[in-house]
């Protein structure tokens, strides 16, 4: 039995929910509101009974959930959540995941998908040997070595991707890889620790967004018993237990700037020294950073350290967004829909051409992440062998009706045109001199510089 927080206010779903989770052995705590969620939480750490999962609708009376989270994470609470949330609101389950949410289901939530999240949720909390959905042992190794593999991809822009982890790989470069979330960060960095020569070594990886201001220091660098209230023993940092591996700190933008600090010296002296300690330690560790933040913005605004930026950024790579990988898309769903097939026990070969028409339509926000997720519930929900349209959430259909997609309503493409035209022509008014252009345009050279790369001014 696992103890869950709902957090809902519609009370007709949240009842159906209660009941249906109570029937599968589970003891839910029910909360309509932010505030009631807060002392439900801290009532629970009193009571020694603490939860085992967060399940969270997005919009509340009293605020969004993610906010909630964020809170609850800056303070080093690591249970697992996840949101609920309308289709409409996948990109903000997408932010989501970067405050540190486990995943996302879409609204109607349909049951086997909820117990199905559920399990995973439950494999990463402190008990993990509750109520996973039922697969086979055949199933669960198949789906073992399918996570482990991945696809590169055949369009031109993914086999420049790869080529340039192949080139970097050997090398002992910091790597920064950029890309908008759910977009396969992790699995590169993965990749770049396989080809090199540290692949007999750890890959640690720390999700820098879910770490609390406070810990990030001591997780990092580790602590002496009694270097700070709750620091009960002696702790390693994840720099000393990548020791001879890769280090792959994903949302490195969320570092505090004491941290930054620390980490810079790390890479530069190759020593850590632990809070609490004066003794220096040795390690050997590369370092790979992951962002989705435009960080020379942040370091031009003071948020991020430029010297800790360029550093980090001896090799960068661009891990381009799903709806630019053009034909390696029907590869990801053969991928996606295989792995689901194991992981669920089912038997579906393909999905419908109005399925795939809507998915090459269609510009996946949360890319390989959303995609993995919409596969998995077309499968649960398929009962013959092809996928068909009703088995895609109806939100997804109607959002290509009301927007479909054309350069001339896509904003954000035509205020990036626009402000690409905008500096082509101050460049040339001023012969090319990058100071007086920053000047006319009003902004720093640093992000001129940055701008001149993005759209590729020659
Ligand atoms: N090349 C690939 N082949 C198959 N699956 C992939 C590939 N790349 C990513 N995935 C899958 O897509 C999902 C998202 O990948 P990953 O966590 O690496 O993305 P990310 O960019 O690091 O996300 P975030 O920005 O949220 O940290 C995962 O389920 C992962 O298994």
């Amino acid at each position: 039995m696992a103890h869950l927080l709902l957090l809902e206010d519609d009370t007709t779903f949240s009842k159906l929910l209660n009941s249906f989770l109570g029937k599968h052995g589970h003891q839910v705590n029910v909360c309509s509101t932010l505030k009631d969620a807060k002392v439900a939480f801290r009532k629970s750490i009193d009571d020694h009974e603490p939860f085992d999962v967060l399940m969270l609708d997005y919009r509340l009376p009293d605020g969004n959930s993610v906010d909630f989270l964020k809170q609850l994470r800056s303070e080093g609470v690591r249970t697992p959540a996840f949101i609920m949330t309308s289709f409409h609101d996948v990109r903000t389950a997408v932010n989501a995941m970067q405050n540190g949410a486990f995943d996302y289901i879409t609204k109607p939530v349909h049951p086997e998908e909820l117990l199905m999240v559920l399990g995973e949720a439950l494999q990463k909390s402190a008990k993990p040997s509750v109520a996973q959905a039922p697969v086979s042992a055949k199933a669960s190794k198949k789906a073992e070595q399918l996570s482990n593999d991945f696809i590169e991809g055949r369009s031109k822009i993914s086999k420049q991707l790869y080529e340039y982890v192949r080139l970097v790989a050997p090398t002992d470069m910091s790597v920064i890889i950029l890309g908008e979330s759910g977009t396969g960060k992790e699995h590169v960095a993965k990749s770049i620790h396989k080809l090199s020569k540290r692949s007999k070594g750890p890959f640690v990886a720390i999700d820098c967004g879910s770490l609390s201001k406070d810990l990030a220091a001591s997780e990092l660098f580790g602590h002496k018993k009694g270097a700070f209230t709750g620091a009960l023993m002696d702790k390693i940092g994840q720099f000393e237990a990548a020791d001879g591996g890769t280090l792959f700190l994903d949302e490195i933008g969320n570092l505090g700037y004491d941290v930054q600090i620390k980490l810079l010296r790390a890479l530069q002296e190759r020593i850590i020294v632990p809070i609490g300690s004066t003794q220096p330690v040795k390690v050997d560790v590369r370092l790979i950073a992951a962002t989705n933040e435009d960080l020379i913005t942040s370091s031009a605004n003071g948020d991020f350290r430029e010297d800790l930026y360029h550093r980090l950024n001896e090799f960068k790579i661009d891990v381009p967004p799903l709806r630019r990988r053009g034909e390696d898309l029907g590869m990801f769903v053969q991928h996606f829909v295989d792995k689901a097939n194991e992981e669920l026990d089912r038997n579906v070969q393909s999905l419908s051409k109005e399925v795939m028409d809507v998915f090459e339509k269609y510009d996946w926000p949360g890319n390989l992440r959303e995609l993995n997720n919409v596969i998995k519930r077309l499968v649960l929900l398929t009962k013959d062998n092809i996928a068909p349209l009703s088995a895609l959430p109806a939100e997804m259909i109607s959002s290509l009706e009301e927007a479909p997609k054309s350069a001339g309503s896509d904003l954000k493409a035509l205020q990036e045109t626009h402000e690409k035209e905008m500096i082509e022509k101050v460049l040339q008014e001023v012969r090319y001199n990058k100071s007086k252009a920053a000047k006319l345009l009003n902004i720093d050279r640093k992000t001129l510089y940055y701008k001149i790369e993005k759209y590729h001014i020659e």
